[in-house]
């Protein structure tokens, strides 16, 4: 339980971590929301063979035969033409419009000349059918969209194309925050000559928002085992998160607290830097809770490789985070014990290859590098020192 590998204790995290309920949502509202049902199209698209282009529908064997086309009627987007067109007649068709039984070539208006109620075409060699077979796009019974999927604006089109109009997702899991210390005020509030500002919080609430959870902030009344005990104690969510007093220090009262909820211990202190304190149990009414340091670097390297991929998995979603191969741009000393997650930031060279640059403080107190930084580098526990353009792991960060 103590000092555990990044991987032991991200898999202990994930033990028993499941889609929390499935709910039925308005399509709009399903952005970032993880689908609990594949999407099964139950029509072709399109449903018709359609027009690419706006010109005339003919029958291909005419082509270059027949002199002068009799026009027969019109073709819309939304209203088909009737009947079938026969030899001699052409139709006029627009692009998304239905191609008229009998037809299976579409001239472009731009080869056409029209006189009264005949048409006649610059005859070609082997013109382009400019004809969109329905099915095309995609067939009735082909799976559109599979389960544990993330909905984004593209697939929200493409559910869209198939006629759904509310979707089944993941329930999302609902997250409580505490973040603790007598040292901390609300930004907006007068800080005593002893006091900063509580910054933790704050890009965690956003950090859940933007994993698809439900942020939910606690306030404790007082920096007590008591208060945080009952801060915690009827909070109505899936999973507890806390920020500091995780250490070992007089006041960290956090695991004291929270053992007065029945707290069982899965992860104690994890070999990572930041972010060694890192604890996490279950509560024993079934509550998960994640401990993060303090340190605001160290509590969010520590969201990014932990907590976002339990709140993956507790949606149903793939918990895998999307590590990217890139270069260093500069060396690097041999690693200590623990595996070393640095701020840095990322760039692409002349040959289009990532390269990353971690900046020279890695402090964990400093929220102002962690506002330049666009990418995490791991170093290995106990790896070498490295050189510039030696290839590391890399977590890229979304930056606004
Ligand atoms: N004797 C030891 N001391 C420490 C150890 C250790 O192993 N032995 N570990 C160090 C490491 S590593 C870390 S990381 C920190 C983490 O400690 P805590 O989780 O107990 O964090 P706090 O002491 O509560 O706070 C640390 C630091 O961060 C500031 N802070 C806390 N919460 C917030 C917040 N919400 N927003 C902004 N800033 C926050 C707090 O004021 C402190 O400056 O412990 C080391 N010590
Ligand atoms: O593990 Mo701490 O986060 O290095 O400062």
């Amino acid at each position: 339980m103590k000092n555990l590998t990044v991987e032991d204790a991200r898999g202990r995290m994930l033990e028993g971590a499941a889609r929390l309920g499935v709910e039925t949502v308005a399509l709009p509202a399903t952005i970032g929301r993880v689908l609990a049902t594949a999407i099964v199209a139950d029509r072709h698209q399109p449903p018709f063979d359609a027009s690419a282009m706006d010109g005339w529908a003919i029958r291909r064997a005419d082509y270059g035969t027949v002199a002068e086309f009799e026009i027969a009627g019109e073709s819309a987007a939304g209203r088909a033409y009737p009947a079938a067109v026969q030899t001699g007649q052409a139709v006029r068709i627009f692009t998304g419009a239905p191609v008229p039984a009998g037809a299976d070539l579409v001239v472009i208006q731009e080869e056409a000349t029209r006189d009264g109620d005949a048409v006649r075409f610059a005859a070609g060699k082997d013109p382009k059918a400019n004809i969109r077979p329905a099915g095309g796009d995609f067939r009735s019974g082909e799976r559109l969209l599979e389960e544990g999927m993330r909905i984004d604006p593209w697939r929200l089109s493409l559910a869209a194309a198939a006629g759904r109009d509310r979707l089944e997702v993941a329930r999302r899991p609902k997250v409580a925050i505490l973040a603790t210390g007598d040292e901390l005020v609300p930004p907006g509030a007068a800080p005593a000559p002893d006091q900063i500002f509580e910054s933790g919080s704050f890009s965690l609430a956003a950090l859940i928002t933007a994993w698809g959870g439900e942020a939910i902030k606690l306030a404790p009344a007082a920096d007590s085992v008591e208060a945080i005990a009952e801060a915690v104690r009827d909070a109505a969510v899936d999973l507890v998160v806390t920020i500091g007093g995780a250490s070992v220090g007089d006041y960290d009262l956090v695991k004291p607290a929270m053992s007065r909820l029945g707290l069982a211990l899965r992860v104690q202190t994890i070999a990572v830097r930041p972010g060694k304190p890192t604890w996490f149990g279950l509560l024993d009414d079934g509550r998960r809770v994640l401990g993060l340091p303090g340190n605001p670097a160290s509590a969010l390297v520590c969201a990014e490789l932990f907590l976002r991929p339990l709140l993956a998995a507790l949606s149903g979603a793939d918990p895998a985070l999307p590590f990217t191969p890139a270069r260093l741009a500069v060396p690097l000393p041999a690693n200590g014990p623990r595996e070393h997650w640095l701020r840095a930031a990322r760039t692409v060279d002349a040959e289009g290859r990532q390269v990353v640059t971690p900046f020279p403080d890695q402090d964990s107190s400093l929220v102002g590098v962690f506002a330049q930084a666009d990418a995490l580098v791991m170093r290995p526990a106990g790896a070498p020192a490295a050189d510039a353009g030696d290839l590391v792991t890399a977590l890229p960060l979304a930056r606004g």
